[in-house]
């Protein structure tokens, strides 16, 4: 998929999606005969949600409880956290996890902050309880997808969101993708947006990362013109984006003056430009990412409430790489595929145990390069491999480096995400090295010191070893 240059060169537009031939999509791919399987029934049988109930089988999204209008399970209780507790089935057992409160969770009485119940226990959070029923029913589904459109993974954990992506493509519903940097957050959107009826439309992509706050307005609602060519009229995302779908990277980073207006656009279906006052009507699909846990930036005032609630019309969480080890083989036969351009070049087998074994922290970016790399240079050495490709406190010549990004890039838009972030972490490098204190590096900077904080933490995130060899 390419990139064409908007009006606003800080918004990315794809190009028409053009279907993977290998891309069935997820809806197209279930089970016709009904799968039976263990399924659990929560019922609150105290508290003032007394009576509610909800079921949870083998095939279905991980289930929240909590008092946020997001959860599944959702309870007035003042003593209950936003989201308390998640919920998934695994191996025939109701896995619990307590996502942090200070009331505490308790099962059987006990406090407990993971358990694995089978049915007949009675957990309580605030002054809520729910009683937890154990049956064998229908599954919710069961597909064999090895992939959701250009979305690959055949991991349990990623084939439970295959169902309800293909949901929400066939919706207008806003949509929060969560996930660790490189779990493919931006790609399931893109997945989305091409399995539904704005397939047609424009992909128009915009990180909140990769501008300055200043320029994250305009990015988003574009400018009047000021009469004068410097400020002539500049459309913003959410005009480019009419009749597709915005996707807003990294949407916790948004200031509070710009989640309001965000927040204000969302609510009317209308937008103004910068400098104007007239209202102008957008068509979008809105899909948010973000790598923060926005409960948390909501309980602690940093992320609108308001917002939080329109958005969270879903929600999809990306389980980092480390944890689905079982993708690894199906991404990277995928990724050698792309990145040997089809050709019949016999894929490194005999790199896939240390693969399966390797942690991943770039999640499957990392794993996207690492391909692109061998597919490149072939297999190297340890000592190669560090000379060539973590050469990263020896600033290389600008030109090689360049070329070594661009080499290992499955796209343009990659190939542009991995220069900045490379140009990123030098300039933080520069500025860490040449100034002493936040103070002065703010100041020599122009930037916002909670502007240098994110690059501060995309400039760690670079550095990582590369397990190519
Ligand atoms: N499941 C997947 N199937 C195919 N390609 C994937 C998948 N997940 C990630 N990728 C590839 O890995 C790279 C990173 O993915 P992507 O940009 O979607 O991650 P992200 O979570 O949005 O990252 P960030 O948080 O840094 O913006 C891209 O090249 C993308 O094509």
């Amino acid at each position: 998929m390419g990139e064409r240059a908007g009006q606003v060169d800080m918004a990315r537009i794809d190009e028409p999606y053009e279907a993977m031939p290998s891309s069935p999509r997820a809806s197209e791919t279930g089970h016709a005969t009904p799968v039976l399987g263990p399924c659990f029934f929560l019922e609150v049988t105290a508290g003032s949600n007394a009576g509610v109930n909800v079921a949870i089988d083998d095939g279905s999204a991980p289930m929240f409880a909590g008092t946020s209008a997001t959860c599944e399970l959702r309870v007035a209780d003042a003593a209950v956290a936003r989201r308390h507790l998640r919920f998934e089935v695994s191996n025939g057992r109701l896995r619990l996890c307590e996502l942090g409160s200070a009331s505490g969770t308790f099962v059987n009485d006990v406090r407990a902050a993971e358990a694995l119940l089978e049915g007949g226990e009675t957990i309580r959070i605030g002054e809520t309880s729910i009683a937890v029923r154990h049956a064998i029913c229908e599954l919710a589904s069961r597909g064999p997808a090895a992939s959701f459109g250009a979305f690959v993974g055949t991991s349990v954990t990623i084939r439970r969101l295959y169902p309800a992506c293909a949901k929400l493509a066939a919706s207008r519903a806003p949509l929060i993708i969560e996930g660790e940097p490189g779990t493919g957050k931006e790609s399931l959107a893109k997945a989305i947006h091409h399995a539904g009826e704005r397939a047609f439309g424009p992909f128009v992509v915009v990180d909140c990362t990769a501008l300055p706050p200043t320029q994250l307005a305009l990015a988003l609602f574009g400018r009047d013109s000021r009469g004068t060519e410097e400020t002539a009229a500049v459309e913003g995302a959410f005009e480019q984006a009419r009749g597709g779908t915005l996707f807003i990277d990294e949407v916790g980073e948004l200031d509070l003056g710009l989640q309001a207006r965000l927040l204000q656009g969302l609510q009317r279906s209308e937008i103004r430009r910068i400098g104007s006052n007239a209202w102008r009507t957008v068509d979008v699909r809105i899909i948010v990412s973000t790598r923060r846990d926005l409960d948390t930036e909501v309980s602690e005032s940093r992320f609108l409430d308001g917002l939080f609630t329109v958005l969270a019309g879903a929600r999809l969480s990306l389980p980092p790489l480390r944890e689905r080890s079982e993708d690894i083989e199906l991404l990277a036969r995928h990724f050698w595929a792309i990145h040997t351009r089809w050709r019949a070049q016999p894929f490194p087998e005999n790199l896939l145990g240390r693969w399966k074994a390797y942690g991943w922290p770039g999640n499957v970016r990392e794993l996207s390069s690492t391909l692109a790399r061998l597919a490149t240079f072939g297999e190297i050495s340890a000592k190669e491999a560090r000379e060539v490709f973590a050469r990263r406190s020896t600033p290389p010549e600008a030109h090689d480096t360049l070329d070594e990004l661009i080499a290992a890039s499955e796209s343009f838009a990659d190939a542009r995400a991995r220069i900045i972030a490379e140009f990123e972490r030098r300039y933080i490098g520069f500025l860490d090295a040449h100034h002493v204190g936040e103070r002065a590096r703010v100041s020599a900077s122009g930037l916002s010191d909670r502007y240098l904080r994110v690059l501060r933490g995309r400039a760690r995130d670079a550095v990582r070893r590369s397990p190519v060899c």
